[in-house]
Formats: structure tokens, C-alpha cells, sequence
């Protein structure tokens, strides 16, 4: 699992240790992590560093100096390296470390042009412009060098027509390290090597699509607060999923009862049942009109289909919404598995349904638009635009709001409980920004719901339970759509054989994470 704690977590963190006079110390260390980074990943690519072109990009404070210090033992592996200064006042031991290892500078407000025209024809880029010092968007000739940047090397990809490989010490620049807020001008890494322990923004909103993978060195801090964001890991998920033990027959495995599906939006309903299947339910029993039963029995004959009501059928976890649309016997089973007391997954239509005091067992699964008009609904005014640069706030508001589980997709997909536990999973790939996707993250969710043994084995729960599932249903379905695209296009009919392989795999140990 990766913790990850705001940037002022951090710098206290840090505080005993400058006031020991262990500043430098920290900063050699760091510097190091990041050098070995950017030797690794330079040599992944063109399989030496020597006469690689190197940018250094470097602030005035202690981000441009870690940057700086790592450019000066790339220098000495042979690399040729450029520092653009984009302050008057770079951290002076640093900048005399890198040129007495052969480094030349650049001030960026004289050249700025020039040194976007550097920095699109290096082999790497090292941002050390701002870090847990920043304060808003990048300013002045820096933001017009990560603009010209951006512009030059648009449209290249990872083939032949290179891109500059992109590494972010600590934190992209512009980028805020507690939200993931990115306001104004920022750089977009291919890897961010952050120091003594993950910052929140970097596995939040704009902050996550612009961290690229994250790798965090450890330099030795002091304790910690209580994380604010986790990520689940492959060794996590492994523990989470269960598994049929030998005495176990489909009901004690866990039924799901699945309330999706509408005369004019069937398929939802069988995308649903499939991915719930696949990921390993005891039974699934569907609830809707004849039509749509004909038809989800047509793919999957041992779901077991009714025209029923909720309150007739024996499960353990329900799923409502998917496909749902106007249809009237589709809003009361929505409204009736929400009061049941079970476990129960939200989707789509259903969350226009919803209305506060729901407890941490109902898991609302939202997009930014449609929390949008939830948060309307309850009093609070937040535009698309708003919750998709700070999602951790508004998920958090919302669970907040509606005592409920609230899962707010996104590339980082958060997910918060109302006691305030929160996840972040960034697993996806954007093909599964597809119709239908979401029908199958459902129903991912509502089988891990089913088969959830702590709902049964506890009283209740530990505070957060609820909030890791849904973690866990997001990597699960994340982890599918890339094994799917690594092929093609992501059609999420195809979704349930990858989220079958995806928890064998998982099973038997075989995924690695590459953070
Ligand atoms: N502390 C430690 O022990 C260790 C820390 N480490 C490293 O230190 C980093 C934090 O260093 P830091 O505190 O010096 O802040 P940093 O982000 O480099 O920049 C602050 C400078 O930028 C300026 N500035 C601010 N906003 C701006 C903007 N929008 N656009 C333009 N300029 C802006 C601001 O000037 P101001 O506006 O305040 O006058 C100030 O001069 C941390 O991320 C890690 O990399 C490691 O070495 C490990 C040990
Ligand atoms: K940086």
C-alpha cells in the first residue's frame, strides 16, 4: 500500500532534521534517488549515458538544488548537461557542484525560446523548478518555457520522433502538493521521484495525470502524520479478494442482487451481471423488466432473472442504476436496496435518487457531472470544472454529505468514506473512457460487495472498509482495461476475460507493481 501525506506533512517532518543541521545531508540524499532515477530510465532508452543530452531545469530553492546536484553526477557518468536557471538566485553549493563538474547554465529569462528549443531536443528533462515550496501556477518566463515546451513536443510520441523523457524532482512544477491542483502552467513528467514520503497531489486530480509514475526515495524523515491518501497495490488486492473456501456453496459464497437495466438501456444490465460474474460471485439474481432478462440470460444463463421486488430477494449486496433511465420499478428497487441496510452500489441513474443519511456500506459511484448535480441537489455548488481539479475536496464533501461511500471517477479514481479514509487507484488506461465502462466497474464492485466476508464475520466493519473495496474494484478494473488495450481498442463487452486473468494473476502473485 502507498501512504502519501500533504507537503506540509512533510515539511514538518522535516523540521527537526534542518534544525540538526541535516539540510544538506537530506538534500545529498535525495539528489542521489533522483541521479539513479534518471541514470536507470536514460539507460533504459538509448543504452548509455554518456554523451546523452541532459536539461536541468532549476528554481531558486532546495528543489533546484536537489535538481542540480543530480545533474552534476550525471555529468560525471559523462552526460551533457545544460541548467536553465530560472531564478536570479539558484541554491549556490549546488550550482557550484554542477558547473565544477563541467555543466553549462543558462538564465531562461534571456533565451526563453532557445531553452524550450534545449529542452525538445534533450533525451531528458529534469524539472526542478518548484517543489513543496511552490505556491500556485508556474510565473513569468518559467510558465512561457513550460508552455513552448508543451507546444514543441505535442503531437511526438514515444516512437521514432522522440519525446524528451520527463522527470519531475519531487513534484511537477505547478503542480499543488497537497491537492493536485495544476491552476496555471505546469510540466507533465513520465515519472515523478519524490523524496521521504508521497505527497497527496501527486495521486490527485491534475496533479496524478501530470506525475506520471511516482517512485519515492527514502531520506530519512521523522515520523509522520496519519496518511491522508493510500493506494492499494497488487499485494493488497491479493489479500482482499476472497476465495471459495471447501465448505462454501454458491449462497455462502454471496448472491448479488443486480436492480440495472431499462426497456431502452439493456445492455447496462448485462455488461454489469457479466463483469460481477467474473469477478467471482456466488450467484447473481437480476431484477428488471421480462426484455432485459431474456436478453442477460441469452449471454449468462446462471444469472438468475425476476420482474421482482428488493425486498422478496435474499442477497448480500445490491447494485442499482446502471441503465436504469425513467424506468419507475427500476427507481424503487434503487430506493429500497439503499434502505435495506446492505451493502449496496449506486450507479448512475440511481444517484439522482439519493438523499443524506446513508451509511459507509452504500457506495455512490459517481463521474464528476453527475456529483455535480448530487452536490446541487444537497446545497452545495460545484461545477464539473471544480471537482475535476480538486476531486479529493468534493469526494470527501460529498461521503461528508451523504454518509455514504463515495467513489468519484476520474484518471485517478478517489475514493472516500464518510469517517474521511480515501484512496486514490490510477491503474486505467483512457480507452476505458468508453460507453459501457462504467456498467462493469459496477458491477466489479457490487461481486467484491457479495462476497465481502467482513460484512458477515463482523459486526461492523473497521471505519474505511467500504472505501477500500471500491479502491480495490477500481484497480481491478483499471488493471483489465490495460491488459485489454495492450491489443487494441477497449470494447468493455471484452472487460470480464480480462478481469478474469487480472485476479488470477493477482492470486498467484504474478503481477509486480512497477512502483
Ligand atoms: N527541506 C528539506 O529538508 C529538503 C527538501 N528537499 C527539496 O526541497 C524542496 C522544497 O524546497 P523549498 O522550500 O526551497 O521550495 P521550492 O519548491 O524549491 O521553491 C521555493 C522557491 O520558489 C519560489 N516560488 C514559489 N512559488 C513560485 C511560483 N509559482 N513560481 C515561481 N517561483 C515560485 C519561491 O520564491 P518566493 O515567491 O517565495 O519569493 C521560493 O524561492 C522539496 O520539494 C524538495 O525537492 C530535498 O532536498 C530534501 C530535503
Ligand atoms: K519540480
Amino acid at each position: 500500500m502507498i501512504s502519501a501525506y500533504p507537503g506540509a506533512a512533510v515539511r514538518a517532518a522535516e523540521k527537526p532534521l534542518l534544525d540538526a543541521g541535516l539540510g544538506p545531508a537530506l538534500m545529498q540524499r535525495a539528489a542521489y534517488g533522483l541521479y539513479a532515477a534518471c541514470a536507470r530510465e536514460v539507460l533504459a532508452r538509448r543504452g548509455s549515458l554518456y554523451g546523452a543530452h541532459v536539461t536541468v531545469l532549476a528554481g531558486s530553492g532546495n528543489n533546484g538544488g536537489d535538481a542540480l546536484y543530480a545533474g552534476a553526477r550525471l555529468a560525471g557518468r559523462g552526460a551533457g548537461i545544460t541548467a536553465v536557471l530560472t531564478s536570479e538566485a539558484p541554491h549556490p553549493e549546488a550550482l557550484a557542484a554542477f558547473r565544477s563538474r563541467g555543466g553549462r547554465t543558462i538564465q531562461l529569462s534571456r533565451a526563453v525560446a532557445e531553452c524550450a528549443r534545449l529542452c525538445a531536443e534533450s533525451d531528458l528533462v529534469i524539472d526542478g523548478i518548484l517543489g513543496t515550496g511552490g505556491k500556485g501556477g508556474l510565473r513569468g518566463p518559467a510558465a512561457e518555457l513550460a508552455r513552448a515546451f508543451t507546444g514543441r513536443i505535442s503531437g511526438r510520441t514515444s516512437g521514432i520522433d522522440r519525446r524528451p523523457l520527463v522527470i519531475a524532482c519531487d513534484l511537477p512544477s505547478g503542480v499543488d502538493a497537497d491537492t493536485g491542483q495544476a491552476d496555471g502552467e505546469h510540466f507533465t513528467a513520465d515519472l515523478t521521484v519524490t523524496f521521504g514520503a508521497v505527497k497527496t497531489g501527486l495521486m490527485a486530480g491534475p496533479g496524478a495525470v501530470a506525475a506520471g509514475r511516482i517512485e519515492c526515495i527514502d531520506i530519512g524523515l521523522g515520523s509522520l502524520p496519519g496518511p491522508a491518501l493510500y493506494r492499494l497495490e497488487s499485494a493488497d488486492l491479493a489479500q482482499l479478494l476472497p476465495v471459495p473456501r471447501k465448505t462454501d456453496q454458491k449462497y455462502s459464497r454471496g448472491v448479488l442482487g443486480i436492480a440495472a437495466g431499462s426497456a431502452t438501456y439493456p445492455g447496462a444490465a448485462v455488461l454489469a451481471t457479466g463483469a460481477a460474474l467474473a469477478t467471482g460471485v456466488g450467484m447473481v439474481r437480476y431484477l428488471g423488466p421480462e426484455s432485459v432478462c431474456r436478453l442477460i440470460n441469452a449471454s449468462h444463463p446462471e444469472a438468475v432473472c425476476a420482474t421482482g421486488t428488493v425486498s422478496l430477494v435474499h442477497v448480500q449486496a445490491w447494485l442499482a442504476g446502471p441503465g436504469a433511465g425513467a424506468d419507475e420499478d427500476q427507481r424503487r428497487r434503487a430506493l429500497e436496496a439503499m434502505a435495506s441496510g446492505l451493502p449496496a452500489v449506486i450507479d448512475a441513474d440511481a444517484i439522482s435518487h439519493v438523499e443524506p443519511g446513508l451509511g459507509p456500506q452504500v457506495i455512490l459511484t459517481p463521474h464528476a457531472g453527475e456529483l455535480t448535480a448530487l452536490l446541487g441537489r444537497l446545497g452545495e455548488t460545484a461545477t464539473r470544472e471544480q471537482i475535476e481539479a480538486d476531486p479529493l475536496r468534493y469526494a470527501r464533501r460529498a461521503a461528508e454529505l451523504t454518509g455514504a461511500t463515495v467513489l468519484l471517477k476520474g484518471w485517478a479514481t478517489i475514493t472516500a468514506a464518510p469517517t474521511g479514509e480515501t484512496y486514490s487507484q490510477a491503474e486505467a488506461t483512457p480507452w476505458l473512457a468508453a460507453a459501457g465502462s462504467g456498467d462493469t466497474l459496477s458491477g466489479i464492485l457490487g461481486s467484491l460487495l457479495a462476497t465481502d466476508r467482513s460484512n458477515r464475520d463482523t459486526a461492523s466493519p473497521a471505519p474505511g472498509h467500504y472505501a477500500e473495496l471500491a479502491a480495490a474494484a477500481t484497480s481491478i478494473h483499471g488493471r483489465a482495461g490495460t491488459l485489454t488495450a495492450q491489443s487494441g481498442p477497449v470494447e468493455p463487452s471484452m472487460l470480464p476475460a480480462a478481469i478474469r486473468t487480472v485476479i488470477g494473476e493477482l492470486k498467484k502473485g504474478v503481477v509486480i507493481d512497477s512502483v
